[in-house]
């Protein structure tokens, strides 16, 4: 059978649809699997950093399930860049170009956009639902009010600190391009991601600078990885803080430009009555297709030497397209 690599924004995965498998793996085999095959010492491809688990859904105008393995083996209710590719899958397996995705919490619109060069195809993809209660992610000894734009001088002396769920956990701070090059952000990462007092079950943690009017760069520290080249969530909740705690310089229902080691997105942030939610637009590329035994992936034993694999002609075509962006840090693509 077949499995794919996938990008958006060089944040990589393995993306495994289920309903091509005779007998579907089970929890446990997934989480055994994305801690092999994603582990570049263990799996192919200088691994991943999570799988994504495509299945049926029986939702009303639903293409398929996604579900996200981090490369820990944990779970996360949603991932942005994953899935803006699972759309993409979606799209080509049953031809449409604008369709539902059911995620853990929410069935999410997704639409197929332009190509942001040749070969490089982009997906618009809903983020949401969005929270800031201290239960949605769960975070604690922060007081019981949404954490918008606070000192919290424990976890990083003169910052500021916001918390917002997309749904998955995300804690985002403006910095300068010092702070930004430093090693404030892996520490922090590091210790919010195990024993700590703050956040039991871990979070994302992103950085981000302002670099003009809607236009912002943002790297992330992630839960269940660590530094990735981009954090699809993460750069939509850190839009979201943007327009919430830089009304002047981030503005709702306008095009944010998010550039991140891994590339560019773009984002929209919406507020109504009843809901924020922010629309994420990038590539959506596919690197592998990977002819792997259906045995292999239930041993969570997927190598070099049990695997056919084929490139694509997209990375070329994906760096081709960084190339063109502007210069705007010295952050390198991790592999
Ligand atoms: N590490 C995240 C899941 C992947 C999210 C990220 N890769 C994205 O593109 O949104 C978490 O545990 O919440």
């Amino acid at each position: 059978m077949q499995l794919r690599k996938v990008h958006g924004s060089e944040n990589h995965f393995f993306l495994l649809d289920q309903t091509t498998l005779e007998q579907p793996l089970t929890d446990s085999e997934l989480v055994a699997l994305a801690q092999q095959i994603t582990n570049p010492a263990t799996g192919i491809l200088d691994g991943a950093d999570g799988v994504l688990v495509v299945d049926k859904s029986d939702h009303d105008n639903v293409l398929g399930q996604m579900r996200v393995i981090n490369a820990d083996g944990s779970e996360a209710s949603m991932c942005g860049n994953g899935l803006r590719t699972v759309s993409r899958y979606l799209a080509e397996k049953y031809h449409m170009n604008q369709f539902k995705v059911e995620t853990m919490t929410a069935d999410l619109q997704v639409s197929r956009q332009s190509d942001l060069a040749p070969e490089v195809p982009a997906f618009s993809v809903e983020i949401s639902p969005v929270r800031f209660n201290p239960e949605a992610f769960p975070f604690e000894n922060l007081g019981d009010q949404p954490l918008i734009d606070q000192p919290v001088p424990a976890f990083v002396a003169g910052l500021n600190f916001t918390a917002i769920a997309v749904p998955n956990p995300h804690l985002i701070s403006f910095v300068d391009e010092d702070v930004m090059n430093g090693n404030e952000l892996g520490e922090l990462g590091a210790r919010l991601n195990g024993h700590n007092n703050y956040f039991p079950d871990g979070v994302n943690v992103s950085f981000a600078q302002i670099l003009g009017k809607n236009q912002l760069f943002v790297r992330t520290y992630e839960r269940g990885v660590g530094f990735t080249n981009a954090c699809g969530t993460g750069m939509s909740a850190t839009s979201l803080a943007f327009a919430m705690t830089h009304a002047n310089l981030g503005e709702f229902d306008h095009t944010i430009t998010v550039y991140n080691p891994g590339g560019m997105v773009k984002t929209k942030v919406h507020q109504t009555e009843e809901r924020y939610w922010i629309d994420l637009i990038g590539n959506a590329t596919e690197t592998h297709h990977i002819e792997v035994a259906e045995s292999a992936l239930h041993a969570a034993n997927v190598t070099d030497d049990n695997t056919e694999i084929s490139e694509t002609n997209e990375e070329t075509a994906y760096l081709q397209f960084v190339d063109q962006l502007p210069k705007v840090s010295a952050i390198a693509v991790k592999k």
